[in-house]
């Protein structure tokens, strides 16, 4: 490990801009997720998380500004920083005509890992995962559930045990008994030393699991801290409305409804 490697935030974003046509999605985001952290962002839909994600990531260049990993410039020096995160992207494209294992076993040597650690990894992941019935059998990820897409996405940012998870909703759609599994998974990787930055739209959890907390909105942030700094006296979600502003059903909308 170098020194900027033990001194350096697990991930930097400094002035990240990203726009589409006219449409600015992220608006020069500043963040620092600490190392050792497990970081929560969250924010209405198309607030500018997974568009920021990708960017921190090296899935989707910036207009402008810096993503680092562990000191690590993403698009200056994509190798390093990749060998370091593990992502969980929103929407994964997934080889589709391969098993589980089979995808794992792709990933693994993709990622030049010798072969008996990525079966022996695999082999694991699949089990604690509950995807090892589904391996029996002989299912292709094309015929996964969504449920089991995202597990095998996950298992995926796993399998080189990397320094940095960063996960866009890895729990939406996954059932509460992984759920749970998921959740010993990632508080076992930050006990160990590694960092965690994930969006959720789920408050509860956020406040269950994570230190740190960002909400953004329309592409920037409005509160970043610890999770007691951001969520002040009241609980994240009273901060989440109070920020973003609460929108009400009127008398008057939708009276065509079960009429
Ligand atoms: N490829 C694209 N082309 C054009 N606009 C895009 C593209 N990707 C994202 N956007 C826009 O950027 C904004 C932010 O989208 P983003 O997916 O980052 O939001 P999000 O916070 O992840 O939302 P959600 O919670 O609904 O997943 C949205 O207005 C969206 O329409």
């Amino acid at each position: 490990m170098t020194q900027t490697e033990t001194t350096s935030p697990a991930l930097e974003l400094r002035g990240l801009r990203r726009q589409f046509g006219d449409k600015v999605a992220v608006d020069d985001i500043d963040l620092v997720v600490p190392r050792g952290s497990f970081f929560g962002l969250v924010g209405p839909n198309g607030a500018g998380k997974t568009t920021s994600l990708s960017m921190a990531v090296g899935l989707l260049r910036p207009t402008a500004g810096r993503a680092m990993v562990l000191g690590t410039d993403v698009w200056a020096d994509p190798i390093g920083a990749k060998t370091a995160l593990g992502v969980l992207p929103d929407g994964l494209a997934l080889p589709e005509r391969l098993t589980g294992g089979e995808l794992l076993d792709y990933w693994g040597r993709l990622r030049g890992m010798p072969r008996a650690v990525v079966e022996d990894r695999a082999a694991e992941l699949l089990r604690i995962l509950e995807l090892d019935e589904a391996e029996r059998l002989g299912t292709v990820v094309l015929e996964y559930s969504t449920g089991m897409r995202k597990k095998i996405g996950l298992a995926t940012a796993l399998l080189h045990s990397p320094r940095v998870l960063v996960l866009d909703e890895p729990y939406e759609a996954v059932d509460p008994v992984s759920a749970r599994v998921l959740t010993s998974i990632l508080r076992r990787f930050v006990a160990a030393g590694g960092s965690v930055v994930m969006s959720s739209h789920v408050m509860s959890l956020v406040e269950q699991l994570c230190d740190r907390v960002a909400i953004i909105a329309r592409g920037r942030v409005l509160a970043a801290g610890t999770l007691a700094e951001v969520r002040g006296a009241g609980t994240l979600e009273d901060r989440f409305v109070s920020l973003v502003g609460e929108r009400r059903l009127e008398e008057e909308d939708l009276t065509w409804l079960g009429s």
